[in-house]
């Protein structure tokens, strides 16, 4: 009889030693493209493979901007909005292992930009969604659509991400374990979201509960608690929106929004080539226009108070255009275009109180235009750099005039970009919707932390190898020292 190799035992246990410590640690991925107005980014998500439940699990692991101009500008070759992404799939295609790729979901969600084409065009919005799409199904990752995210969408995942990060639903950590505990709307944060055509605001109020404006109200059960968001997308409020709405007036000549010395020869079709705004066209024969730079705050604020309308409101109260809004409640987060401007202008410390903001704003759009270029012109694009006045007050205008803050509740915004290393915006909600990262229900016993779960493991592997080994060498045949009796 053939003897057994006495080293396939340890060999077959230490096998099963890594293989059981690499299932734990496996990770799984997830990408988003997030393909706004003014620019397209990718983001892949990662999350470890085992899924206990716990929130506050998944994370950025890469994050890849799209060079070049949004989506919604590629109408006269819809094929290079596709091929405006290569480069970042590409990333991402280093970014996650390759055996992992084709169980790796790819999203991309469309906003504002896409929501006017679509206005504006739809066959042309079809053309791009289709280029966009067969770039995407081009990659070896597992392709779950290309779509137009509804505003109400944009708000609420928005709203997701930021609670989702900052561990706000409803577990708490204790002593390694997560524990459910009645969260709920007490410790919800709100979620203000600026971008470059629209803009969303979202969070939860005890005195809303989706009966009064039920297109306002998004519901969630998560981790056992319902949840009844407000929410709302202004079409035409991001940023660069905006800006054509308050030049699209009398005051386009002299604009006290932009620095004193500022003076460009304009396209009146770059103002006017968009639905916000094409309604307001001027009747006049030329083509171009001297945008002047007059540098006033307090004028500026008036013009920008002049794109919001307060007239009518059906509702028990309303924000702006005749939009229902549930008084403000708790604190609130803003991101993307909020945190961008605000950073630049040193404004994001909101204990700062709102008369100092308004007087350094004010100062720095006094500023003449000539001392802003030469101190920034090196690190900031110039178009960016001509129109942080303009953002700053719009900014300010829409949170205190058109949301209803006040010096008092300003305090309660903070501005972020980023919780944990995860960039805050719609995309992480998103996915953590679309692959069911998010159960309705709590656990129902506290799990062990993900941390915990691995250590646990790891020792009693290692803990088993040894009893392994040290039962194996008691039988090893020895050597007989004893004298033999013959
Ligand atoms: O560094 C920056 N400084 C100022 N604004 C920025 C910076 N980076 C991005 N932005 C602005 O943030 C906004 C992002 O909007 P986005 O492209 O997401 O549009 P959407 O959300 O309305 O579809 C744009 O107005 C863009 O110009
Ligand atoms: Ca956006």
């Amino acid at each position: 009889m053939k003897e057994k190799n006495p080293w396939h035992r340890p060999v077959t246990i230490i096998i099963t030693v890594i293989g059981v410590i690499a299932i734990v640690t496996l990770v799984t991925y997830g990408i988003v493209l997030d393909a706004g107005s003014s620019h397209t980014s990718l983001y892949i998500y990662q999350w470890p493979a085992e899924k206990d439940n716990n929130t506050g699990r998944v994370e950025q692991k890469h994050h890849c901007q799209v060079a070049g101009k949004g989506i919604s500008s590629y109408t006269a070759t819809p094929y290079k909005a596709g091929e405006s992404l290569i480069s970042c799939l590409k990333e991402a295609k280093e970014n996650i292992p390759q055996k992992m790729h084709p169980e790796t979901p790819l999203y991309l969600g469309a906003t504002a930009g896409m929501r006017l084409l679509k206005l504006e065009n739809s066959s042309a919005s079809d053309e791009v969604f289709k280029a966009v799409e067969k770039t995407l199904r081009g990659f070896p990752f597992s392709y779950q659509g290309a779509r137009l995210l509804a505003g109400q969408e944009e708000g609420a995942f928005g709203w997701v991400t930021v609670n989702y990060l900052d561990d706000r639903l409803t577990q708490v950590s204790m002593g390694g374990f997560k524990y459910t505990s009645v969260h709920g709307n007490e410790s919800a944060k709100g979620a203000l979201d600026l971008g470059g055509a629209s803009t969303q605001i979202s969070f939860v109020s005890d005195e809303y509960n989706g009966s009064e404006s039920p297109d306002n109200a998004v519901s969630f059960r998560l981790y056992g608690y319902d949840y009844t968001l407000y929410t709302h997308s202004f079409l035409c409020y991001g940023k660069d929106q905006a800006l054509r709405l308050a030049l699209s007036g009398p005051t386009a000549i002299m604009d006290p929004c932009f620095h004193k010395g500022y003076n460009e020869t304009k396209h009146y079709a770059a103002v006017y080539d968009s639905p916000c705004v094409s309604d307001q066209k001027p009747q006049i024969v030329s083509e171009t226009f001297i945008h002047l730079g007059g540098g006033n705050f307090t004028q500026c604020q008036e013009v920008i108070k002049s794109v919001f309308n307060f007239t009518s409101c059906r509702y028990s109260r309303c924000s702006f255009n005749g939009i229902f809004q549930p008084p403000l409640q708790g604190q609130f987060g803003a991101f993307s275009a909020y945190f961008f401007v605000m950073n630049f202008l040193n404004l994001t410390d909101t204990s700062v109180p709102l008369k100092t903001v308004m007087q350094k704003l004010s100062d720095y759009c006094a500023t003449p235009w000539t001392q802003v270029c030469a101190y920034f012109k090196h690190d900031i694009p110039l178009k960016y750099l001509a129109e942080y006045c303009f953002s700053g007050t719009y900014i300010l205008t829409l949170m205190m005039e058109g949301y209803n803050f006040t010096s008092e509740t300003y305090s309660s915004i903070k501005y972020i970009q980023k919780i944990k290393n995860s960039d805050a915006g719609w995309t992480l909600g998103y996915m953590l919707n679309l692959t069911n990262m998010i159960p309705a229900e709590a656990p129902d016993s506290p799990p062990l932390t993900y941390t915990s779960y691995v250590s646990v493991v790891t020792v009693m592997a290692i803990l088993l190898f040894v009893i392994f080994i040290l039962i194996l060498y008691s039988l090893w045949p020895k050597c007989n020292t004893e004298p033999k009796i013959i």
